[in-house]
């Protein structure tokens, strides 16, 4: 009997979705047995006995996607960005339904990603001052990246947790922007420039001294062993995990 899971990718035909069905098709223990893009109907993943979906389309269609899948059973793992709060709480409310379903949203599935932001939560507390640049290719549809979001949003809670207020700003903007964007009380950069694939900068500031954590993907098979990781483990990881960080035992 074939014991390889059986995985359809969303989004097929883009950077990413193109990327993750050739690092299927190369696994031995996964079977790639559907590829969609747009237009395409979503029931096509049921009728082929998909187990696991990955979805990396735009953050317009990822969410439809999700409730879709999850109502067929399939479990989830995805990569699109986009995903706020409300979003999630739709997902987790709809998983409570389906309770041996999983469904994993990662906004970045490169080790070293992954690894930045957790560094980037355990300094936080130690200095005054933090902001986050980060730097993709011209094509990326939204901003600021998922990753920045998540990266802030670890910063914020650690800063909040240690009793620290916001990092210290003296400047008025001439320019609405000149500062960058504020998530979750964390001033964050973003950069398009061609040549770049996706990169992140933590900048953290004490009188004196500065500590930059800077991770690069400098190709889209950066996101590969995160990826498969997530397809062999969704499965046993029944309702909403939110950050790979979850499977790598941090
Ligand atoms: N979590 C992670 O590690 C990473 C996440 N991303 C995110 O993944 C997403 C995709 O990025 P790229 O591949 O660069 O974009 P892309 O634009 O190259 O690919 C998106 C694909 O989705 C397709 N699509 C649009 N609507 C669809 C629908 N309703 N059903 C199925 N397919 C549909 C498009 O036709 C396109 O082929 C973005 O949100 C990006 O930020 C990108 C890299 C890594
Ligand atoms: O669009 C991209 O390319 C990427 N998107 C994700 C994000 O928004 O964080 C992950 C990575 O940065 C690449």
């Amino acid at each position: 009997m074939d014991e390889r899971i059986r995985v359809a990718v969303l989004g097929a035909g883009g950077r990413m979705g193109a990327t993750v069905a050739a690092a299927v098709e190369a696994a031995p223990d996964l079977e790639l047995v559907a590829r969609l893009d747009a237009g395409d109907d979503l029931a096509r993943v049921a009728q082929a006995g998909v187990q696991v979906a990955v979805d990396f389309t735009v953050p317009a269609v990822t969410e439809v996607n999700v409730h879709a899948m999850v109502d067929a059973g399939v479990h989830v793992v995805v990569g699109t960005t986009g995903w706020d709060d409300a979003a999630l709480a739709r997902v987790r409310d709809h998983l409570a339904d389906r309770p041996g379903v999983g469904v994993l949203v990662a906004p970045n599935f490169a080790i070293g990603a992954v690894l930045t932001m957790a560094f980037a939560a355990r300094a936080a507390r130690w200095f005054e001052s933090v902001e986050i640049v980060e730097l993709h290719h011209p094509d990326k549809v939204d901003a600021p990246s998922g990753t920045a979001a998540h990266t802030a949003h670890g910063i914020a809670q650690a800063r909040a947790a240690a009793g620290l207020g916001p990092s210290p700003d003296a400047t008025t903007q001439s320019l609405e922007g000149a500062r960058g964007a504020l998530v979750d009380g964390v001033r964050v950069h973003a950069v398009r420039l061609r040549g770049l694939t996706a990169h992140e900068e933590v900048l953290l500031g004490n009188p004196g001294e500065q500590l930059t954590l800077r991770h690069d993907s400098f190709d889209r098979t950066s996101f590969m062993p995160g990826v498969l990781l997530a397809v062999r483990r969704v499965g046993a990881l029944p309702g909403l995990t939110v950050g790979l960080e979850h499977l790598l035992d941090l």
